[in-house]
């Protein structure tokens, strides 16, 4: 698990940092860390560094400092720099005058008497030194004409150039980086909305800050594994938690298939659907439970409902009977649109029962707006709004997901494709969050580690191609074991001490 800090989180430990150390020793430790991720990329793209060629775009701020540092770094291993200045009159004074000192070269843009557009096109690396923490909007002036020339790898420094620093939203021109350097600590930018696909790979130069609790955080692998619920030798089928799939209709079985398939995929415990889809989720899933309706279901840990239910009165007293059985609850697609036309269904709930609401941004509004709560950009405050305001754990997706509970604690998982983008891929993610429920997880990370195995499973599926979402469902088991192997864990095999330890699912020989 990593944390994630505001700007201003950030800017407030620069500051008490900045006030004890000697003046320029912050920026100069920042620029050297850039000028070693800029000589291993050369190095890396080109094979050597000296007389690589390396062009600087430099805006008016301390980042662009960073960059006239690193430049100065650059120049004392032979590489050719020469920096292009978009606000020559404000450019980084110290900065300036250190790479000057150190044989680069500097050209003022709109540029006089050189074609900046062609330098930055025959560069062998770009740094992207335009802006930084302080930035508002995209790119403007000379800019855009001039990341459009790029034709190398991009470093940015700190975030990309254009791409909002607190919440990662892009809305016009801005810099696409192979890789982001970044300092003292990761910030909302490299994690949220747009900001994953345009920071590249992101790396981290410490600083020695000193940070207060992270706003938000991000699971790893390592962190999923840990967590995830393992059949020990006491175990049986229901005390690994049952889950409850109250999903589907003649209409859409589909949902119900899906989303039973990949309760049943999840985990080892038992899974039970309630609805009109019986028959096809039998004949798909033999190891499911299936009956007619929630009152016939039996005893259960934890509900989803629901995906392809309907939005009408039927649903509407599905919703009510789960609601009924006061277990902890995953709500997803129909089933928050029905809690949005019928909002007194939420007096049915048992507030001691954790929900789990896992909308897509539309449903997001036809559930917050008559509760006051908008969707904005800042998707974060919007998530955290809609759980405090429902008393629930809210799973709100989009290109990075956000995971918000009713304290505010708040855990992103970013994505690192698209290729979720797909029908029926959301009934997969909520039987993973439904079977997590039923293991007893913590609601909230229960949301978290599904989202991580679903993105995982999908990366794993897709391996470059398009996938369905039944796809998906076949590689969850190997999603789950990266997660738990991570960890170090040892899958639960039971075998001699010394034996070779494989997962249950892996084929044995001899
Ligand atoms: N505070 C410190 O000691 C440290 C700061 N560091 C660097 O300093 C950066 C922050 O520097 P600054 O606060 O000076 O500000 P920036 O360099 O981020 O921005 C400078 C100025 O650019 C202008 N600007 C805003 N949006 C723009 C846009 N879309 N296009 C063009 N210009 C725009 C604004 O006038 C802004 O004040 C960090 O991102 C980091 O790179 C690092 O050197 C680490 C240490
Ligand atoms: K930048």
């Amino acid at each position: 698990m990593y944390g994630v800090w505001t700007v201003e989180q950030i800017r407030t430990a620069e500051d008490r940092l900045l006030a004890v150390t000697p003046d320029g020793a912050l920026i100069r430790r920042a620029a050297f860390g850039v000028a070693t991720h800029a000589l291993a990329l050369l190095r890396e793209r080109t094979g050597g560094v000296a007389g690589r060629r390396v062009v600087l775009l430099v805006g008016s701020g301390n980042n662009g400092g960073d960059a006239l540092w690193a430049g100065y770094y650059l120049r004392k291993r032979s590489v050719a720099v020469t920096a292009l200045l978009l606000r020559a009159d404000r450019a980084h004074p110290e900065g300036l005058a250190a790479l000057r000192r150190a044989g680069g070269r500097t050209v003022e843009v709109p540029a006089e008497g050189a074609d900046a557009e062609a330098l930055v096109s025959g560069a062998d690396l770009v740094v992207d030194g335009i802006v930084g923490l302080s930035a508002h909007g995209s790119l403007r002036g000379a800019a855009p004409a001039l990341v459009a020339a790029v034709r190398a790898p991009v470093l940015a420094v700190d975030l990309p150039s254009g791409v909002d620093p607190d919440t990662g939203a892009v809305e016009g021109d801005a810099v696409r980086a192979s890789v982001t350097v970044t300092f003292g600590g990761r910030k909302p930018v490299h994690v949220l909305g747009r900001g994953p696909a345009r920071c590249g790979e992101v790396r981290l130069v410490d600083l020695g800050l000193d940070l207060p609790e992270p706003e938000l955080r991000v699971l790893e692998a390592a962190d999923v594994g840990r967590r995830w619920r393992m059949p020990g030798p006491d175990d049986d089928k229901y005390t690994q938690g049952v889950t409850g799939i109250a999903a589907g209709s003649s209409t859409y079985p589909g949902a119900a298939v899906l989303a039973c398939g990949s309760a049943v995929r999840a985990t080892s415990g038992m899974v039970r659907y309630a609805g009109w889809a019986a028959d096809e989720v039998r004949s798909r899933w033999p190891e499911v439970v299936a009956t007619g309706s929630v009152e016939d279901a039996g005893r259960v840990q934890a509900w989803v409902v629901g995906p392809g239910l309907g939005t009408g009165q039927a649903g509407r007293d599905v919703l009510a009977a789960v609601f009924d059985d006061g277990v902890p609850t995953c709500v997803d697609a129909d089933g928050i649109s029905l809690l949005a036309k019928y909002p007194e269904l939420w007096d049915r709930r048992d507030p001691d029962a954790a929900v789990v609401l896992t909308p897509h941004d539309r449903e997001f509004a036809r559930l917050g707006e008559p509760l006051g709560v908008e969707l904005g950009p800042d998707r974060v405050a919007a998530a955290r709004a809609l759980a405090a305001r429902t008393n629930s754990v809210v799973l709100l997706k989009g290109n990075a997901t956000v995971v918000a509970d009713q304290d505010g604690r708040v855990l992103v998982n970013p994505a690192r494709s698209s290729w979720l983008a797909t029908a029926g891929s959301g009934d997969v993610l909520t039987g993973l969050v439904g079977s997590l429920l039923a293991a007893g997880e913590d609601p909230l990370f229960a949301a978290a580690c599904a989202s991580w195995v679903h993105v995982r499973a999908g990366e794993l599926a897709a391996d470059g191609a398009p996938i369905s979402a039944a796809d998906v469902l076949g590689t969850i088991p190997a999603a789950v074991r990266e997660a738990v192997l991570a960890a170090g864990r040892r899958p639960p095999l039971h075998r001699p001490e010394g034996a070779t330890a494989l997962c249950d699912d892996e084929p044995r020989h001899g």
